[in-house]
């Protein structure tokens, strides 16, 4: 009798049958010889951790290089919060390799891996879940049913002031409300505070992602990033997407920055871990050499805010005049910034200046994906409220 042993048909599987098939790299441009440009990557966007800004990174330079992103169909994200399968990415074939995977997603790592090559470099991104927990409740809230009940002109407060009152695990889209980064990569987010498994998640996230950026070091984190990768300065340029106004911004004292993170504990011990690594990396990296990094970085930022925006820096969107550069709003209310092109930009830097000023929607739909459900809930959304 003969057992068939049935093995699913994986990226990896294919690369290993396929002799023909691509390394990671990239053809060695610009760079030495020491490394080649990487171009296999998976960036785990998690929520409100300026993972649009890396977003568009990625955008620009997988187009630059004709890489195959991996897509959700029909929305941005990819069935969130649902974990991810890789049915859900658009044109799937078992056994096909896509180089870039960079929607939103509930991670699930064996899922991941079947579209990659097994050289893929695993990225994500972590913020203080003090100020995250800020940004996503005044993002969400009005999507999470729990907080309608709360009274009072300071209803972020009155949930850090008795969160049992206004929340449960079962409730539609709680997840918003608690430890929103654990959740994201996959795990339990009610779990007790001294719960072994938040340090096994940890541990888990630190043996399967190579770097964690941290946004409140965006700089240092695109520069380790550019060394991992082996990209150029050039490839990392950005400008700052996604960023609510400031008025719009809840400034929480002292007390309710501890409550905050009391009740984010699990994402508090993550983003200590990952905060703690991040500084040896740059440790590694070199002090001095990094602040000349960065500088560099702020100079070359600086230059292209100089010729590509119009009064050089960000707008309310009433105030924003092309719709193809107006961000995606949260339900109720316009305080997502957005940028006016230069009006008379130098016709050489036009292309590359729209791409960094476009927003997640409008880059999406550019690079080819079909967006009907987002489209109908943005519709339904301005409708309603
Ligand atoms: N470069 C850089 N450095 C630091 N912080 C930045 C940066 N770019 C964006 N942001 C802030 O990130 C918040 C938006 O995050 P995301 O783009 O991940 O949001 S989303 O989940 O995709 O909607 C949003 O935070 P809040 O303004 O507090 O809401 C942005 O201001």
């Amino acid at each position: 009798v003969t057992i068939r042993v049935s093995q699913e048909e994986t990226c990896a599987l294919s690369v290993s049958k396929s002799l023909q098939q691509s390394k990671a790299m990239l053809s060695p441009s610009s760079k030495s010889e020491e490394c080649s440009p990487k171009g296999n990557i998976m960036f785990m966007k998690t929520h409100k951790t300026a993972s649009s800004t890396i977003l568009n990174i990625l955008f620009r330079f997988g187009e630059k290089h004709k890489l195959r992103f991996a897509f959700p169909d029909g929305r941005n994200d990819f069935f969130y919060p649902s974990p991810f399968l890789c049915s859900q990415v658009k044109d799937y074939e078992p056994g096909e390799c896509f180089n870039i995977v960079c929607n939103h997603m509930r991670f699930h790592q064996e899922e991941v891996a079947k579209l990659l090559h097994p050289d893929a470099v695993y990225v994500t991104i972590l913020r203080n879940p003090a100020d995250l927990f800020e940004s996503a409740f005044h993002y969400y809230h009005r999507a999470v049913p729990l907080t309608w009940g709360i009274s009072g002109e300071n209803k972020l407060a009155g949930f850090l002031n008795n969160p049992g009152a206004f929340y449960s695990p079962e409730a539609f889209n709680s997840f918003y409300l608690k430890n929103l980064q654990f959740f994201d990569f996959g795990f339990d987010n009610n779990l007790d505070a001294d719960d072994p498994q938040i340090d096994a998640g940890i541990q888990y996230l630190s043996s399967h992602f190579h770097l964690v950026l941290i946004a409140e070091h965006f700089e240092e984190s695109l520069i380790l990033l550019k060394d991992l990768l082996c990209w150029s300065m050039e490839d990392i340029l950005y400008f700052k997407l996604n960023v609510r106004k400031s008025s719009f911004v809840s400034q929480l004292d002292p007390e309710m920055r501890a409550k905050a993170l009391q009740w984010n504990w699990a994402d508090w011990k993550l983003y200590q871990h990952f905060n703690a690594t991040f500084w040896v990396r740059v440790e590694a990296y070199g002090r001095e050499r990094m602040k000349r990094d960065v500088k560099e970085l702020r100079r070359r930022n600086a230059e292209m805010k100089a010729i590509c925006i119009q009064g050089k820096n960000a707008v309310e969107p009433r105030d924003i005049k092309n719709s193809r550069f107006l961000p995606w709003q949260p339900i109720g209310e316009k305080s997502i910034l957005g940028y006016n092109l230069r009006q008379d930009i130098d016709p050489k830097f036009r292309t590359i200046c729209e791409k960094m000023l476009t927003p997640e929607i409008q880059y999406l739909s550019d690079l080819g994906v079909n967006l009907w459900i987002t489209r109908l809930w943005g519709w339904l959304k301005d409708k309603i409220y």
